[in-house]
This record gives C-alpha cells, structure tokens and sequence, in this order.
C-alpha cells in the first residue's frame, strides 16, 4: 500500500539503517525514514527534536510523556519496539489522536529464556567459575553453589512472559508458586498470595509491569520477609524493586542472590551490585535476540503502515 507521506523517525537501534529491505517497507507506502543516532537514552528535549516533524516514531523504551507528546503535533503512531509501556503516557496519547502500538508474541520466548538463564547463573554460580577458570584456578568445593532442581520457585506475574517461565521452569522439577490478581489456572503451578509467595519461595522471578501499584512492589519490607538466602531475578523494570534495599539485603548476607537484566537507573554506571559475586547482571537485553529483533521491527514497521493508513493493528490504547 502506498499513499502515504511524512517522516518516519526511528530511535529503535535494532532497526538497521543498512536494512534496506525493512526501510523499504516505509519507503515503498511513501514514508521518509529517519534514523536517529544511537543512544542509550534519550531527554525528552532530544525527543521532541528528533520527533519535531515526525507523524511516526518506531520507538524503543523513550520518554513520550504528556508533555513531549504535547509538542509532537504531527505524530500519529508510536510504535513501541516491545512491550513494556512504562515509557509511554497512554491516555495523553490517546488524547492526542496518537495510536501507540506494541510487538507481542515475539519476544515473550526469549525473556523467559534469559530469566531462565540468568536464575541458572547465580544458583550454579556460573560467572564466579568462568571467573576462577580464566584466573588460572581450579577452585570447586570451597565455592560451591545450590541446585535449581528440588527448589520452591515463586513466579510474581503470570502473563504472557509469566506463563512461559512456569512453562519452562516446570521441566526443572522446582514447586512452582504463582501469583498474579487475574490470569487463570496454570499446570504445575500453585497459586497463592503475594505474601504467601515471598513467605515460601527461595527464589523468586518478577514479571510484572511497572505501574503505579508495582513500583517498590519488593519493598525494604518485601525483601526482609524473603527467606534467608532467598535469590531474586528480575527482568521485568528496575523500579519494581527498591534497588537500595535489595542492596542492602545481599549486603547483610540475607539474601542469597541476584540475576538482574533491569535497574533503577538505565544504562546502569556504578552499582555496589558490580563488586558482588552472587549478582548476575545483564544490560537490559532480556527481550532481545537477534530472531526477536528481526520479528519485532517487522512487526513495528507493519503497524506503523496500518494505523497511517487507518486500519490500526496492536493498539493498545484504543
Ligand atoms: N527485560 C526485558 O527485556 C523485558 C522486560 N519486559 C517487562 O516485562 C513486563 C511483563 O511483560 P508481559 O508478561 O508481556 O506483560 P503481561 O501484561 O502479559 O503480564 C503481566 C502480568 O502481571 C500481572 N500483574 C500486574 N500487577 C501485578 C501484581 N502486583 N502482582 C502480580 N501480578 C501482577 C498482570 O495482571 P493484569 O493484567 O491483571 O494487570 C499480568 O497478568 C513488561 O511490562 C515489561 O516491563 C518485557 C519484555 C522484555
Ligand atoms: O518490551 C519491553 O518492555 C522491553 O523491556 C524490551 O526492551
């Protein structure tokens, strides 16, 4: 379909500018691509520049409050790379007459993958070894780590990531607790209170959104309920988990472990976390893969296209 003029800005950095094929989509329906610079984040003063004449954004996780939406008097779609929402002000969107769409059903696989990933690394203290190996050693029982196996696992959101880390937790015969205010019954997993779950679960996976009731959701007093030597993963937003208290609870010895792919500031510079040996840390890549990439900004680029059009797709907030 062409028909269709104005700019598309892209502050997504998967979308390749050398990816002709994908840019050609835009092109062909009769859309300018823009390509912002690659960046970690993003003001929303930088934003409104880059975004000043666009009636599109293929965007990643920038800043599109009230205000910077104010100003993009152009825009039609924000095509959020992803699914998280937190960045995005829905209802100033909607407001505006500005579709905000999102890529579900491509990359829920791969963040259960990395959570999986990331509590395996902690628990069998994989990057300590690595560390030891490539250090000359051969240090074993001294620095032994836990079993996954035979452990009671807490899953604090069962949506669409939710439900596939339960999916793939259950072939490590772990008890599997859930809790979740809605989604239905699971296989192989016991629900239970939130309370009841921090009570009884020595590890525990958040994936949740971040909205107003989750922020500090794993609180200073959240976390000195956890059992001792409980290990938290987190791949859901930093701002789920008072991140200070988290620090001071792996600090005191009370808490076993961390796996984190998520952080109060983003990109994270310094942390206590950095000199710890039972934190795992990745740079907020859970989503991310080179297949999830790929499917996601495809998956962008085609809503983009529909809702200038008129005929809107993934809209979440209709
Ligand atoms: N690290 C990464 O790269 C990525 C991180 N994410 C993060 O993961 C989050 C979850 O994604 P996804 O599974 O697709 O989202 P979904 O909306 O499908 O699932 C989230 C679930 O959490 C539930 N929930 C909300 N509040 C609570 C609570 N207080 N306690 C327990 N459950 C709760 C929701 O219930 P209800 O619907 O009733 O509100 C919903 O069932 C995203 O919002 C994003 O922040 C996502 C992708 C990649
Ligand atoms: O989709 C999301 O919410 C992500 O965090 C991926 O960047």
């Amino acid at each position: 379909m062409s028909g269709l003029d104005g700019t598309v800005l892209v502050t997504w950095s998967g979308f390749d500018p050398a990816d002709d094929a994908t840019a050609g989509v835009l092109r062909a329906a009769g859309l300018d691509v823009r390509f912002a610079p690659r960046l970690q984040e993003r003001s929303e003063e930088e934003l409104v520049g880059l975004a000043h004449d666009a009636v599109a954004v293929i965007a990643d996780a920038d800043p599109f409050t009230a205000d910077v939406i104010r100003q993009l008097p152009r825009l039609r779609v924000i095509a959020r790379v992803g699914v998280g929402l937190d960045s995005v002000d829905l209802v100033a969107a909607r407001a505006a007459g500005i579709d905000v769409t999102t890529t579900p059903g491509h990359m829920e696989g791969t963040v259960a993958d990395h959570t999986l990933a990331l509590m395996l690394a902690v628990v069998r203290r994989i990057v300590v070894f690595d560390r030891i190996v490539r250090g000359g050693e051969w240090i074993r029982v001294e620095r032994a780590g836990d079993d996954l196996h035979g452990r009671t696992v807490g899953v604090v959101g069962l949506g669409a990531i939710g439900r596939v880390v339960c999916r793939r937790l259950s072939g490590f015969d772990v008890h599997l607790l859930g809790h979740d205010p809605v989604a239905g019954d699971l296989p192989h997993v016991e629900r239970v209170t939130f309370e009841e779950l921090i009570d009884r679960s020595e590890i525990i996976v958040l994936n949740v959104p971040l909205t107003p009731a989750t922020r500090g959701l794993i609180s200073r007093d959240v976390i000195a309920r956890m059992r001792p030597g409980a290990v938290l993963v987190n791949a859901a937003r930093g701002h789920v988990v008072d991140e200070a208290a988290l620090i001071a609870g792996l600090r005191s010895g009370h808490l076993g472990g961390a796996g984190l792919d998520v952080f109060a500031e983003e990109p994270a510079e310094s942390s206590p976390l950095w000199t710890m040996d039972n934190v795992v840390l990745s740079p907020h890549i859970g989503g991310v893969s080179r297949r999830s990439i790929r499917d996601m900004t495809e998956r962008a680029v085609q809503c983009t296209i529909a809702s200038l059009h008129g005929e809107p797709t993934g809209v979440v907030n209709p």
